[in-house]
């Protein structure tokens, strides 16, 4: 008689699987000149504790199965590339309040629950168009890679200090999210002495007076719910870094679902559209894991690609799992995203459709800086609320960078920002961002098509 073989463990077989990324062409990952220190770093970092947990991984993914579903709205967004030194409270205030004011002027304004994800706690890696910036050096990609203002050689050091950033951002966020700052009746305080002054910010106060009004005529009628007092806030990043990915992913057992791998970074993670080859390491990566993902699809994407991506990404169909984010241009979008949308939706998975109209809008001045124009950032968006009222489709959500701070890196908005004035307070590390004024501007413009678009459904 033969003894009794112990049963296979399902977290070897799977933990196997995480690995099999790195059999595949990984694009924009940094050259590490010493492959030993990096693994050290990775093996710390794998002993570390999770940044989140998969219940509450598990919980964003219902709630954007809702998005999904058209029941709810989902706003993203943060920075283009956070940075060490710009995470400290005041930026990171800074970001939640603007956020909290978007979604209530969406909330408010639409009438539907809104997701709040930020791209915070995370957002420390860049992919670039090319190798070296303009004055020759290796470019800058990130804080968790190299350094912004000087040394360029990557140094997998950054990854730990990436990894501790993140972890005070995210206690924070959640002592904000839990009522220290995200209570309703502090929606006046969100607003900044600044933007106060300006017409949007104004705007914006009338709508906090009518929101201040109901917040106390229901604590007068004695409902006393715990949605007043704070907020569910989920964190993302683009999962660009492998290493910092896998080292962050943990396997759940789960007697009903079996064992499951977490990427515990973040909440949500997305594949940006330099890593979105479909035999690539990112895709591989992101497929083994249960995490609700996002993959951005610029104006190249053909329907075929995104069904296919579906598939792949998507193979049990479950709502709420897979975020596309289009990012066409608003020159563009109204031709390219149709077909994906018509394709995509013939294959019955239930994707959450989501605009990031700042990535397609990127251009240069005359001087050679980059910035967009609040103009066609809003013009792709309605573009896309075109293209999903022709299709009867869900516009599910709005992707942004954006800061809670009075930057002049974006031209345009009521404030009617030109190039001219980029000079004056242009602090991004990569991209232009959002300041608060046309953040709100651009919020205002879409709950006006979100109220439309429940009009129009409620008419059918
Ligand atoms: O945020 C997105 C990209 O990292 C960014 O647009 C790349 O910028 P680059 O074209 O200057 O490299
Ligand atoms: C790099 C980004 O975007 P994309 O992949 O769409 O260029 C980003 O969102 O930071």
């Amino acid at each position: 008689m033969t003894a009794p073989t112990d049963a296979a463990d399902p977290r070897d077989e799977l933990a196997e699987s995480l690995d099999a990324w790195r059999t595949r062409p990984a694009a924009q990952q940094p050259r590490w000149p010493d492959d030993v220190a990096l693994r050290e770093v990775a093996l710390t970092l794998a002993g570390m504790p999770p940044l989140v947990v998969a219940s509450e991984v598990d919980q964003l993914r219902e709630r954007l199965a809702a998005v999904a579903r058209g029941e709810a709205f989902l706003l993203q967004g943060g920075d283009c590339a956070e940075t060490f030194v710009t995470s400290s409270q005041a930026d990171i205030a800074g970001k939640v309040r603007v956020l909290l004011q978007m979604s209530v002027v969406l909330t408010y304004g639409a009438s539907m629950p809104v997701v709040k994800l930020g791209r915070i706690a995370g957002q420390y890696a860049k992919p670039r168009s090319s190798d070296l910036d303009p004055s020759g050096k290796p470019s800058y990609r990130g804080d968790m890679v190299n350094d912004l203002h000087g040394e360029r050689t990557p140094d997998p050091r950054r990854i730990l200090q990436a990894y501790s950033t993140a972890a005070s951002t995210l206690n924070l966020l959640r002592a904000y999210a839990g009522g220290g700052l995200a209570a309703l009746d502090r929606v006046h305080a969100w607003n900044t002495a600044f933007a106060r002054t300006t017409h949007t910010g104004a705007r914006y106060e009338k709508l906090a007076a009518e929101i201040d009004r109901a917040v106390r005529f229901m604590r007068a009628c004695g409902v006393d719910d715990a949605a007043l007092e704070g907020v569910e806030l989920y964190s993302s990043h683009e999962a660009l870094i492998l290493e910092y990915e896998r080292a962050l992913t943990r396997i759940e057992v789960d007697g009903l679902d079996g064992a499951r791998a977490y990427d515990l970074s973040g909440h949500f993670v997305w594949v940006g559209e330099r890593t979105r080859q479909m035999d690539g390491a990112h895709l591989d990566f992101v497929s083994r894991i249960a995490n609700p993902i996002g993959v951005k699809l610029g104006p190249t994407t053909t329907p075929e690609f995104a069904a296919e991506l579906v598939e792949r990404l998507d193979p049990h169909n479950q709502a709420g799992r897979l975020t596309l984010i289009s990012r066409m241009s608003n020159a563009k979008v109204r031709d390219a995203l149709p077909p994906i949308v018509e394709k995509v939706e013939s294959t019955g998975h239930r994707v959450v459709w989501q605009c990031d109209p700042m990535h397609g809008n990127t251009e240069e001045t005359a001087d050679g800086v980059k910035t967009r124009h609040l103009d066609r950032i809003i013009d792709e968006v309605d573009g896309f609320f075109d293209v999903h009222a022709e299709l009867g489709t869900h516009p599910g959500g709005l992707h942004v960078e954006l800061t809670g701070d009075d930057v002049t890196e974006c031209i345009g908005g009521t404030a009617e920002l030109t190039p001219d004035d980029l000079g004056r307070r242009y602090e991004t590390a990569c991209d232009p961002r959002l300041n608060i004024e046309q953040s709100l501007e651009l919020a205002f413009r879409v709950a006006e098509r979100l109220v439309a678009e429940r009009r129009s459904r409620a008419a059918e």
